[in-house]
């Protein structure tokens, strides 16, 4: 079983004219900047849920006229400013959920964590052994300490253990307003333990999620705030989704974790005018003891970093799947639910590898494929020719450099990294993994034969782009449940640039695209002569082109490439 998700996002329209806009112009000048420059560039995510104004200088307060202020302490650039979540939740003192799952969350994350503890549970892989409750003063107390001094971001609440602990809480939150309150509506543990009683529940339904930006509960809980509304099938998720934002939140997630006879973990996530099923396989592990905080946690990590609230949930998602993967063997305790080891997760990942938005289907749009064969006859760089293809308007490049000794092909890829950094558009390796993490590259292809997308799922991390090749429905079934990102589906067309490589022709392609839950990019013999008839297949998930001589064996990538992105454009608005 795979630790791999995957999004099915009903209201993700495909627009090329964006793209258009945005590449085909050779000097970066703000107003040009992709989006995901732009949030590169102020790191954070412009379309997020709260745009932030930057924290400037806190002065002294003892100003005198002739006194040159001096700053005590400097938020004079967002760099220096850490992402704050405060949890206030419950101590498990087995670790593997509450506040101790939620400081290794936002940790794993890169995110500062501060805690205000509501309870203090005894509690191991065999169940909970007692619960000591923080009398609601000093829950207060903590609060106070905490929001009058540190910059909070998010909140995020998990065991409340009491009604007045509930109160305080909304109380504080009056009083010191945060940018995003994320309520995990904690009722039973997972061992079956109750963890709060009927009274919080009114709590939740009156006071706390009318406050929430998100409410993540599960489906025992999402029926619990519902007065035990049955929740048997996805499409009663659904249903609850609606009928618990009618509570006040401003978005739901409902887990379907629990859901019987599932081979897929299935969350609704409603935000009042959309629903998007978030789909991944489900990982088979005894290990999942603090997924719902964890979930939870991550969700309030990314929003502090500036994600939209979708953008955080599938972020999250994907970041328990890969944690629960990592750790599906793990053996900690005697007991029937384990702990997953959430900073594990991290061991492979780069650390300056953190980009605000994952994958982008439509960044496929015009995919660009270098060979080195080509640069050497027309005499250039893999430099000038990424950034020839980025200036005409490719959307993505990859870097296929099959005979490129590997020292070349690192210091090539970092020097296309930068180029491709301050365009906004991704970089991918071909095959290498080793040289996609040594350049901390956006992600990496592979084809059946390569390294399996599994296993480079697993070496990448959760947040790195991948691409497989697929030639079939099956190819396409199984990339989608190793955890891939898109597809790269052909040869569609001849050609010469691959050789032994079976032609599938328009029909083939149209089938994988059928099939495909994942993203599709066409690729071989396509270029000016019938891009148009690629994009003109209207299959939704076919979102553009994958291109190697059209671009790269001429005289002009630049040129070359403009006008590729004006027919495929122009091909694209016309499907729509
Ligand atoms: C976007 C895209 N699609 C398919 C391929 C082919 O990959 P693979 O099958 O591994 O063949 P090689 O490129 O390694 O020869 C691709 N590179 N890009
Ligand atoms: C790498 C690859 N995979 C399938 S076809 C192909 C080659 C595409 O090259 P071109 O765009 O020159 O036909
Ligand atoms: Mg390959």
């Amino acid at each position: 079983m795979s630790c791999v998700f995957n999004v099915v996002d009903f209201s993700s329209h495909y627009s090329p004219h964006l793209h258009l806009h945005l590449h085909a112009h050779s000097q970066i000048t703000p107003p040009l900047l992709s989006k995901r420059a732009i949030n590169r560039f102020w790191n954070c995510n412009s379309d997020s849920i709260n745009h932030q104004t930057p924290r400037f200088v806190k002065m002294q307060s003892n100003i005198t006229s002739n006194s040159i202020p001096t700053p005590i302490h400097t938020f004079d650039s967002e760099l220096n400013k850490i992402p704050h979540v405060l949890t206030v939740a419950g101590s498990d003192s087995g670790a593997g959920a509450g506040i101790q799952a939620d400081l290794k969350t936002c940790s794993a994350r890169r995110v500062y964590c501060s805690t205000v503890i509501t309870a203090v549970t005894a509690q191991n892989t065999l169940g909970v052994q007692g619960v000591n409750i923080v009398p609601h003063d000093f829950v207060q107390h903590q609060l106070n300490s905490v929001l009058s001094d540190i910059n909070v971001d998010v909140v995020k609440t998990g065991m409340l253990p009491s009604l007045s602990v509930l109160k305080v809480l909304c109380q504080s939150l009056r009083k010191f307003p945060v940018k995003a309150l994320v309520v995990d509506p904690v009722m039973i543990s997972t061992s079956g333990d109750i963890l709060a009683g009927p009274s919080v529940l009114d709590g939740f339904r009156e006071e706390l999620l009318p406050m929430a930006d998100i409410v993540t509960p599960n489906v025992k809980e999402a029926s619990a705030l519902l007065g035990d509304l049955p929740i048997k099938t996805v499409s009663d998720m659904r249903t609850a989704a609606k009928l618990i934002h009618d509570l006040g939140p401003r978005s739901v997630l409902v887990k379907g974790g629990d859901l019987p006879n599932s081979s897929e973990a299935i969350d609704i996530f409603y935000d009042g005018q959309e629903f998007y099923e978030l789909s991944s396989p489900r990982v088979n592990t005894r290990n999942t003891h603090g997924t719902g905080c964890t979930m939870a946690s991550c969700i309030a990590a990314e929003l502090a970093k500036g994600s939209s609230m979708l953008s955080a949930v599938k972020i999250a998602k994907r970041f328990v799947e890969a944690a629960l993967e990592y750790s599906r063997d793990l053996l900690i305790g005697n007991g029937v639910q384990g702990p997953f080891d959430h900073l594990l997760a991290l061991k492979n990942i780069n650390q300056s590898s953190y980009r605000q938005d994952r994958f982008n289907p439509n960044d496929l749009f015009l995919y660009a494929v270098t060979d080195s064969g080509m640069n050497r006859k027309w005499g250039r760089s893999i430099a000038e020719a990424v950034k020839a293809a980025v200036e005409g308007g490719a959307t993505i490049v990859q870097l296929r450099e099959k005979d490129a000794e590997t020292k070349d092909f690192v210091d090539a890829a970092k020097v296309c990294l930068k180029i491709c950094r301050s365009y906004g558009v991704p970089l991918l390796i071909n095959d290498r993994i080793d040289v996609a993490l040594a350049c901390d590259a956006d992600g990496v292809h592979v084809g059946q034969s390569d390294m399996p997308a599994r296993l480079a799922r697993t070496i990448l991390g959760p947040e790195k782009i991948i691409g497989v090749s697929c030639k079939t429905p099956e190819h396409a079934h199984q990339a989608w449940l190793d955890g891939a990102d898109y597809i790269g589906s052909g040869g569609v067309y001849p050609t010469n640039t691959k050789e032994n490589n079976r032609t599938i022709g328009l029909d083939g392609l149209k089938e994988v695209c059928k099939a495909s839950k994942l993203p599709v990019v066409a690729i071989g013999g396509i270029g000016m002569s019938n891009a148009r008839a690629v994009m003109e297949l209207g299959v939704p998930s076919l979102k553009g082109v994958a291109v190697v001589s059209a671009l790269f064996d001429r005289e002009c990538i630049l040129t070359e490439t403009r006008n590729l992105q004006a027919v495929i454009s122009e091909a694209a608005l016309l499907t729509q």
